[in-house]
């Protein structure tokens, strides 16, 4: 395998390079076929809206706006229905108010949904009593039951992986444009658990006040009605970069610039296990025109850095790459503040956001994967306190999360039990914060926010 990139780059000269973490499917021909299907479907979205994500990611690299990024870890097909869309939708949109509203800066908006259906995995192989099988990939590549049948990596999978992402987004774009998100609709967000949740007095005073705004403004003539920033929001959409050839089939020129956009999301990342220099994955997202992220974890030098913003940022432009941070709790404030100073010392616009989710991961003496609300939430203050004492702006969070009501993180104001986690625990991989969760994180998120700027 070549590791050359003295070629061209092309939407498939990824294929020169090592591509780690992809299936081994039995049938090239088959895979071929639905390459070839996808190839003529027509995008997810379109270039100038990632254009637009890209200006607006350059307002958060220069401090002047802040990123949230969160979903599921892993989407599932089984779990693909409304009610789901609908819930993470609504808990992205109540944490976006909060950090407005508190923190008072603007907030990008970034969806982990709509085709984040692709995994890396620690170990190709599962074993279980004995039984050796392919590990889950994700649903785009097989299934999660521990058969034989299911593990088989399955080509048609991509399909089904597009038409439900496809769905997923045509009804976050209705949702975000339809009425749901408007700002007067804040007192109507109450889900139905909100009545219940410890953060509920905090989020009805800030309601409250917001309220008062939205009056005052109405009375100078600003409202829903001649006013789209109040009634319609913006929801991007995001996943991880992985599985390259479903990647390739919906890169696209863009007919306004003819340049190269991956349209199956708005912005696409490059994961912790396959972010090498000379890898598949850094070559394919190189060229393409879309805001990109590339995580970042506690084994990440200076240098390896610095090299890996001229491969994917060479000429510097503000918005285009996303540094997300994963170092854990414990290691964060050891790590973070070398790179921060590698970077600001060549002068690189990049955002920093904090992944305080997979360097905080453990399993539970029950066998549940688990990560700590005061970890996860220690990780970010400090992501925060490296970012005041350098200079430099902490840009973003990236969370795994849901709407649902569900025990798989321990902690938070309802003090979640290793013995709890067994009473909702749906997550298809890692994980996920619960919709109290994240809205309690997103107050204290909020106050570090306009702390540091006031
Ligand atoms: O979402 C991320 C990865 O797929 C996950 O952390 C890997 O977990 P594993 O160690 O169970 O493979
Ligand atoms: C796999 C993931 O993260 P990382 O690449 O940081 O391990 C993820 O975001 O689900
Ligand atoms: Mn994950």
């Amino acid at each position: 395998m070549s590791n050359s990139s003295t070629q061209p780059w092309t939407p498939q000269s990824w294929r020169n390079f090592t591509a780690r973490q992809q299936p081994n499917y039995e049938s090239p021909d088959q895979v071929a076929e639905v390459d070839r299907q996808l190839a003529g479907y027509p995008p997810l979205v379109f270039a100038a809206e990632a254009r637009e994500l890209r200006r607006q990611l350059a307002q958060v690299a220069e401090g002047n706006a802040f990123l949230l990024q969160g979903g599921d870890c892993a989407e599932s097909f089984a779990d693909f229905n409304a009610n789901r869309i609908r819930d993470t939708f609504k808990v992205l949109l109540q944490m976006a108010v909060v950090l407005t509203f508190a923190g008072n800066l603007p907030v990008v908006k970034v969806a982990r949904m709509a085709g984040q259906y692709a995994k890396p995995r620690s170990s190709d192989m599962e074993t279980v009593d004995g039984v050796e099988l392919p590990s889950y990939r994700g649903d785009i590549v097989n299934g999660i039951e521990f058969t034989g049948q299911a593990r088989r990596p399955d080509p048609q999978r991509m399909l089904t992986a597009y038409n439900q992402s496809a769905a997923t987004l045509n009804l976050l774009r209705a949702f975000a444009q339809g009425g749901l998100a408007d700002l007067h609709q804040v007192h109507g967000w109450n889900l139905s658990y909100l009545e219940n949740n410890p953060q509920r007095e905090k989020y009805a005073q800030l309601a409250e006040r917001l309220q008062e705004a939205l009056e005052f403004m109405a009375v100078c003539g600003v409202t829903s009605e001649n006013t789209p920033a109040i009634r319609e929001t913006v929801l991007y959409t995001s996943h991880e970069a992985l599985l390259l050839n479903y990647e390739q089939a919906l890169t696209r020129t863009d007919s306004l610039t003819g340049k190269w956009y991956d349209c199956s999301a708005h912005m696409l990342w490059i994961g912790e296990r396959t972010r090498q220099l000379d890898g598949a994955h850094v070559e394919f997202l190189s060229g393409v025109w879309n805001p990109i992220g590339v995580k970042v974890g506690p084994g990440m030098s200076g240098d390896e850095l610095l090299h890996l913003i001229d491969r994917l940022n060479p000429n510097n432009e503000p918005g285009r790459l996303t540094l997300i941070t994963r170092m854990g709790a414990d290691t964060l404030g050891e790590k973070l503040p070398t790179l921060v100073r590698a970077v600001k010392r060549e002068g690189r616009s990049v955002v920093w956001s904090t992944d305080p989710m997979h360097g905080n991961t453990v399993k539970a003496s029950s066998g549940y994967k688990t990560r700590d609300f005061d970890k996860i939430l220690r990780e970010i203050r400090d992501f925060f306190a490296v970012h005041r004492s350098e200079g430099t702006h902490p840009g973003g969070i990236h969370l795994e999360m849901t709407g649902q009501h569900v025990t798989e993180c321990t902690g938070g104001a309802w003090k979640i039990s290793e013995a709890d986690l067994a009473t909702c625990y749906r997550t298809q991989c890692d994980p996920r914060l619960n919709a109290d969760q994240v809205l309690e994180l997103a107050f204290c998120v909020a106050e570090w926010l306009r702390d540091g700027r006031t």
